[in-house]
């Protein structure tokens, strides 16, 4: 799914207007109806009260028809409407279809004292893409009463008011702390990015039907990677498939009670489906690796407790380097050289073989259309600090070119940059995620997909995905506060499955 600007947003509701020959009015219904059936699924309407904040626009627009459908579902409604001298046509229409129904609607500015109920929901319909700047000051009581005062849920119908869509908005920058952010056809990429997480708590992307050859026929470098992109990518193998076709793979990592990265890695790679996996630890990982894993097979370098050699990867279709690596000196210059003398052998790289990269200053050395995967630190120290989201791709994007490699910036929503600095954010996964070991299965899975055959940029993309939906296979059964990096590697199967479904 491509994620779109505001303006190029715009664009595709004027062009959705005028080749459905329908009028914005019922697009606006078309769209606000789908808001609807989502709260009529979330709450017992008949027994729920509504406040709405509509603002001037089409987003207040939305709002007031909200209001409308709500009331005819059976809910209570209040609506609090910017006062001004204008109002867009569509807003002002709705307006008037609010008469006679048994609605209050009370217009407010920024200095009016607003009531809400502590089992109210809150729906804010104030601003969306046509927000231009960061709100000004006056708007900031307004914006503390609804984001403190006490409420069953915050509802932000397509954008979190003063959230602008896409460029940063300033940290100190009033915004509607959403539950939930019900947006319009496609994702905007402020709602993706961890700058917003106050924002937006949850995210659900609603298709309003808007106009698909218009979708189609704009450029866009920013993609939001879902389950049919991927089913598109996704290899398998035929009745003659022999262990050869599905690639071979070396891990090259571990140091002394750290060799639980490397068989994380190695199992992952396993179910991702390598024909065959050696992974290369030192002699201290020997037998808790053949122990763990009978499927791999297991080579040791002449260190007892780190790596002090690294080993020929000549005969091997994807090398993935760095799961529990450590970074004794030792292991930091056979890195090095490793690098020199394997320029063109594509290399899935992590953890601390990111940081020997940072601390040796030898990015340059990384061969061409290798996949780097590093979490938030690991980052910093290979670019230093951003000051928001929006600067931090800049700097990956320009890097990703400059050096002709992927990165795979983990996170929630993680965002594989491409050197044709195309941007993919992924969909999949939970914040259940976020433990020990999930990072060395996700550079097994990489690592296997390019041994598989996979381009450099599927490999991130389909691994990315598949680890995410693992996860999310992962908390049907168990809750996300226990979930483990090996129950992904045991759901890698119904991810498969799942995909191809
Ligand atoms: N995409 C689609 O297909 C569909 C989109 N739909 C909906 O339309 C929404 C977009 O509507 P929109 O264009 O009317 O803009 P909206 O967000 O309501 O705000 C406009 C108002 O805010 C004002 N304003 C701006 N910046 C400001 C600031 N810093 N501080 C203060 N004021 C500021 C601005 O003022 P002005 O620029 O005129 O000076 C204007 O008065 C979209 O988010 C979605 O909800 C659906 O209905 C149907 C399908
Ligand atoms: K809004």
């Amino acid at each position: 799914m491509k994620i779109f600007n505001a303006a190029q947003i715009q664009a595709l509701d004027k062009e959705t207007v005028s080749n459905q020959y329908i009028s914005s009015f019922k697009l606006m219904e078309r769209a606000t109806t789908k808001v609807f059936e989502k709260l009529q699924t979330r709450y017992k309407l008949y027994q729920t009260s509504f406040v709405i904040f509509c603002g001037t626009g089409n987003n207040g627009g939305d709002g007031l028809t909200l209001a409308r459908l709500l009331k005819e579902g059976g809910a209570m409604v209040k609506v609090f409407l910017v006062q001004t001298k204008k109002y867009s046509p569509d807003n002002a229409q709705n307006q008037d279809l609010l008469e006679d129904r048994d609605i209050n609607v009370e217009k407010f500015n920024t200095k009016s004292k607003l009531k809400v109920k502590k089992d109210d929901v809150i729906v804010d319909a104030l601003f969306g893409i046509g927000l231009h700047s960061p709100l000004d000051e006056e708007w900031r009581p307004i914006f503390d009463f609804l984001n403190e005062t006490p409420c069953l849920e915050r509802v932000s119908i397509d954008m979190p008011s003063g959230l602008l869509a896409d460029v940063t908005t300033p940290i100190e920058a009033i915004v509607f702390k959403a539950d939930v952010v019900y947006t319009f056809q496609l994702p905007k990429t402020a709602l993706l990015l961890s700058d917003a997480k106050e924002y937006v708590k949850e995210l659900e992307i609603l298709d309003i039907g808007l106009d698909l050859d218009y979708i189609e026929s704009t450029k866009s470098d920013a993609y939001f990677v879902e389950q049919e992109k991927v089913r598109n990518l996704v290899k398998s193998g035929t009745k003659f498939s022999s262990k050869d076709d599905f690639g071979r793979v070396i891990l090259i990592g571990g140091s002394k009670g750290k060799i639980g990265a490397m068989t994380l890695a190695s199992k992952a790679a396993m179910n991702t489906g390598s024909g065959i996996v050696t992974t290369y630890v030192p002699n201290c990982g020997y037998t808790i690796l053949q122990t763990a894993i009978p499927e791999v097979m297991c080579d040791t370098c002449a260190g007892e407790d780190y790596i002090k050699v690294f080993p020929s990867v000549e005969h091997y279709d994807a090398v993935g380097v760095g799961c529990g690596l450590g970074l004794h000196k030792d292991t930091a210059t056979a890195l090095v050289t490793f690098l020199k003398d394997n320029k063109d052998k594509k290399l899935v790289i992590d953890a601390d073989a990111l940081n020997i990269i940072s601390e040796q200053k030898c990015l340059d050395k990384v061969p061409v259309e290798s996949i780097l995967t590093p979490h938030e630190k690991e980052l910093k120290r290979l670019i230093g600090e951003w000051d928001n989201d929006f600067d931090k791709i800049d700097k990956v994007k320009q890097l990703a070119k400059k050096h002709n490699v992927i990165f795979v910036l983990k996170g929630a929503h993680t965002i594989t940059i491409a050197p044709d600095e195309t941007i993919y954010f992924n969909s999949s996964g939970n914040w259940g995620m976020a433990t020990a070991g999930v990072g060395d299965t996700l550079t097994g899975m990489i690592t296997s997909l390019l041994g598989q055959g996979y381009t450099s940029k599927e490999a991130a993309i389909v691994g990315v995905y598949l680890h995410g939906l693992a996860g999310d296979i992962a908390i049907e059964n168990i809750h996300p506060h226990s979930l483990v990096a090996s129950d992904l590697g045991k759901n890698i199967s119904s991810a498969y499955n799942q995909i191809a479904l």
